[in-house]
């Protein structure tokens, strides 16, 4: 199973923020993609998981072109994101927040409530029962019922991902999962993930901390001025001279 990523290119008027990006990525895999600040990752993130167009190439997951899904169709596909800074809502507690992100429920059409109400109450009984397991999985059962605006910021990611859960997916995107994270939280980040891939789930991590993202990877791309420099394991591609010379300025 695999993301296949041909040949994009995205432009936002005349700069080429993507400039034919191609990568294979292993669905069920850990990989990072890395790069200076402007290389193109938080956009390439956007552009597969639907939220930019892309202007040429083609996204396709498990063999299936993907191009033409919106965002929501491409979670139920089983790819979600997340985002660099956090879009929880900040007036709504944790709880409410992982609730609010359940996939489409029957009981939001007028239709379903008035002749599904039984079918209604047991996803509605389902949902909650996910929030409670996501909740404790992500030990977050302290700040349950706290607003997420005042969580700390490795708590956010947490939720982060914990929002992602609750569309269970198959491949999550996750945009610097550790910025701005204490290290005992991102300590406690990268366990919950390692947990959710010995399960099968797969994740692509953009992330500006090496040291975090090189002992959680096996695998990782590097991009520079919108192209893929280097892909491979970290302690090769970190030694590549190509990627020194971009990514690190050429020090030694
Ligand atoms: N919606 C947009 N409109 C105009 N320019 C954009 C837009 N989104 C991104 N860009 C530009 O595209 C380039 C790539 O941005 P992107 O956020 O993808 O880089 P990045 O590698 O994620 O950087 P960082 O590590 O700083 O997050 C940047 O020069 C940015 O200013």
């Amino acid at each position: 199973m695999s993301l296949e990523i041909r040949d994009i290119t995205k432009s936002f008027g005349g700069f080429r923020a993507l400039d034919g990006v191609r990568l294979t990525i292993e669905t069920d895999a850990l990989f990072g993609i890395i790069g200076p600040n402007g290389a193109g990752k938080s956009t390439l993130f956007s552009v597969i998981s639907g939220f930019v167009p892309a202007d040429s190439g083609e996204i396709r997951l498990n063999g299936d072109p993907i191009d033409g899904l919106s965002p929501p169709q491409r979670a139920r596909a089983g790819m979600v994101r997340t985002f660099q800074v956090p879009r929880e809502f900040s007036h709504l507690t944790v709880r409410e927040n992982l609730m609010a992100s359940a996939p489409d429920q029957t009981g939001e059409s007028l239709l379903g409530l008035f002749f599904r109400p039984g079918q209604v109450r047991k996803e509605e009984a389902k949902i909650a029962e996910t929030v409670e397991r996501t909740i404790a999985f992500l030990k977050l059962g302290k700040v349950a019922d706290v607003p997420s605006g005042k969580l700390s910021g490795g708590q956010k990611k947490l939720l982060e991902l914990g929002r992602a859960l609750m569309v269970e997916p198959k491949l999550i995107l996750l945009d610097e999962p550790f910025a701005g994270v204490n290290p005992v939280l991102i300590g406690e980040i990268m366990e919950r993930i390692e947990e959710l891939n010995a399960r099968g789930i797969g994740f692509v991590i953009i992330e500006h901390d090496l040291e975090a993202l090189t002992r959680l990877v096996p695998r990782l791309a590097v991009m520079d001025r919108g192209k893929v420099l280097a892909e491979g394991a970290p302690a090769a591609v970190l030694e590549d001279p190509v990627v020194r010379e971009a990514y690190l300025g050429g020090v030694s």
